[in-house]
């Protein structure tokens, strides 16, 4: 492995050598070595050094870490790991910049650089999947991001993204948001839905966001004085703690050079921090539900009366019964604007029937459904290899695997905090480089787990399922389930979103899970999910294919088929799963006047690649 941890950035040769190892050590492992064999065997099979874990890393307070080190203009300098990941910094505008800012080169640097950015891989096709669009309004889709009527600004900055077309998501949901729909969206892990809805959204803010904001100072005149109440113009709000950084990553990218201001506030960290934060101004909110409760109960620290677009994210997680109190009050709370101009969104990757009930009930009755593929399906790009281990060789086998194949960034998961810790013990004291993630962890561990196993210093974490949602890493080449989701960790949504975090936007990755009697529970269902991704079976599953019905899912309609097994009903028999609105629309660029009859058209490339 290099230096910065890039063996197998080619995903052809990793899944060749990886899946045969994989296949062939669904058997015992071999009998343990010793702690000074095993550490020998890990440094000659190329893994980089372990690092111990510094507790005392972020101890020092942070006055001193900015007295020391001040950029050329007397500013804190950027220093990476030293601060919280809400504290990065973004683009700070000046009355004085005209309609868009001059550029910045380091902080450009730091937003569009190749050094964390994923980059796109070469089997996009395998989002080119059926394409559903339901409502009465269904704008035709964007084939290029430069014929979707963007703001100038927001064009330059997809383009320093990197983002040359759109995702098929990307080509439906942008041009459904920007003639002003409430949208819920459904496509594959990894295929830039966060995009879809920051894309429209804040290029519409880029066009109003002055005249809408709420007053506030200017950066050279921050004081603590002239703190102001934060009123945003969008909220984003998501499950995790992590995925709420990484959507504000995508928002101060997606903000460079406007007056926009993003932010991001979860638990973890001092509210004092984000308070601080928040009162310089805020445009663009992204939250975890409980500290945007606590803050919705601050009047004079948030206000939600502005807020024009709110957009869920990981909707069918944040739908659970578990997060109905904070759902309700933030979809219609406190003193939220509920005017006709407040657009609504929901995405994810998988969305069973009952959460897309209750996401209807939020909707506008005439709100747009977008589905790229089946609902809660995953891709082929994601090579899935199950094994058999005993339960007692879990941990054995884990080890042999990790020495089988290239060293590379693989992420492990595991059921529960306790077995996150012991596992990850287990494999540093073999030498591996390993880290890990979980709720029991302080949120300044967390982000340094996140920030060591994206800069590829310790590139194997442990995680629970905390991580397993919209993660989304660079060169994460392995997921492993060492402990498979039981139906009382998420199931097969769960698993689906946790070999996500591999085989990211065209890339390829491999995803391998050990399976024992323990996790009988959840069979039926990767039968249905490997065969639809057309992976191989393992024989001690076959007895568990359904093969006198054909297979069934709740993620779609009732009565639609899967791709490939005989097409979906005739127009007339196609019941509509998400209520009773005018049914069915599969749109093809060319073929968009179609759409609108009613009629039934599949087109299984409906945005090629
Ligand atoms: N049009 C595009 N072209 C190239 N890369 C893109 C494009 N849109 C988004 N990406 C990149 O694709 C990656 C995956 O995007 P994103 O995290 O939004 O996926 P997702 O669909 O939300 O996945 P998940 O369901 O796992 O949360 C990101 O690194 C993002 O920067």
């Amino acid at each position: 492995m290099s230096e910065n941890g890039e063996t197998f950035d080619n995903g052809d040769a990793f899944e060749t050598s990886a899946m045969k190892t994989v296949i062939e050590s669904a058997t015992i492992p071999a009998p343990p070595l010793n702690a000074a064999d095993s550490m020998a065997k890990v440094k000659e099979h190329g893994w980089v050094e372990r690092t111990a874990y510094d507790y005392k890393k972020f101890s020092d307070d942070r006055e001193t870490r900015e007295a020391e080190v001040v950029d050329e203009a007397g500013q804190p300098a950027l220093i990476e790991g030293a601060d919280w990941l809400s504290s990065a910094m973004r683009y700070e505008w000046d009355d004085e910049y005209g309609d868009v800012g001059p550029k910045i080169p380091r902080l450009e640097e730091e937003l569009f650089g190749k050094t964390f950015r994923q980059e796109t891989g070469s089997y996009l096709d395998a989002y080119d999947l059926k394409v559903t669009v339901e409502g009465d309004n269904r704008p035709p889709p964007i084939i290029s991001f430069e014929d979707a009527g963007l703001h100038p600004v927001m064009l330059e900055n997809v383009k320093l993204c990197g983002y040359n077309k759109p995702t098929p998501i990307q080509g439906y949901v942008i041009p459904a948001v920007l003639t002003g729909n409430d949208v819920v969206g459904c496509a594959q892990t990894g295929s830039g839905k966060t995009a879809a809805y920051l894309i429209p959204v804040l290029s519409r803010l880029m066009g109003k966001g002055r005249k809408l904001a709420a007053p506030r100072p200017l950066k050279k005149d921050w004081t603590d004085s002239n703190k102001v109440r934060a009123e945003p113009l969008a909220v984003i709000v998501c499950p995790t703690r992590e995925l709420a950084c990484q959507i504000f990553d995508e928002a101060r990218r997606l903000c460079y050079r406007t007056q926009l201001r993003p932010c991001v506030i979860y638990g973890g960290v001092p509210t004092r921090e984000h308070m601080n934060e928040i009162q310089r101004g805020c445009d663009i909110l992204i939250a975890t539900p409980g500290r945007l409760m606590d803050f919705m109960d601050r009047p004079n620290v948030l206000s939600m009366n502005r807020v024009k677009y709110t957009i869920i994210d990981e909707a069918d997680e944040l739908l659970h019964p578990d997060w109905e109190r904070e759902m309700s009050l933030i979809m219609s709370g406190g003193d939220t604007n509920e005017d006709a101009d407040h657009l609504y969104m929901m995405f994810s990757a998988t969305f069973p029937a009952a959460a897309r009930k209750l996401a209807m009930t939020f909707m506008a009755d005439d709100y747009v459904r977008v589905r790229i593929g089946r609902t809660g399906s995953t891709h082929t790009n994601i090579k899935q290899a199950i094994c058999y281990i005993a339960k007692e060789h879990k941990r054995d086998a884990l080890f042999d695997l990790l020495l089988s194949m290239p060293p590379s960034r693989t992420l492990i998961f595991v059921n529960s905090v306790r077995m996150a810790d012991m596992l990850d013990d287990f494999l540093y004291n073999k030498g591996l480089p390993s880290t890990s993630m979980h709720s029991g962890r302080t949120q300044k561990e967390r982000e340094d787990a996140i920030r060591a196993f994206r800069m590829a210093q310790t590139p194997i974490m442990v995680a629970t399922g905390v991580s397993a949602r919209g993660l989304d890493i660079k060169h994460v080449m392995h997921v492993i389930n060492f402990d498979l989701p039981s139906a009382a960790h998420g199931g097969i949504q769960e698993y689906i979103h946790r070999i996500g975090r591999t085989a990211r936007i065209g890339n390829e990755g491999l995803a391998t899970s050990f399976y024992n009697e323990d996790n009988e529970d959840i069979a039926e269902d990767l039968c249905k999910v490997m065969l639809e991704a057309k992976q191989p079976i393992p024989d001690f599953l076959e007895g568990r294919i359904d093969e006198t019905a054909s297979i069934h899912w709740d993620d779609n309609s009732d009565n639609e088929e899967l791709p490939g097994t005989g097409g979906a009903a005739d127009a007339d028999e196609v019941v509509d799963p998400w209520g009773d609105a005018p049914v069915v629309a599969v749109v093809a660029p060319a073929d968009t006047g179609s759409a609108g009859d009613g009629g039934f058209t599949i087109d299984e490339n409906a945005i090629a690649w």
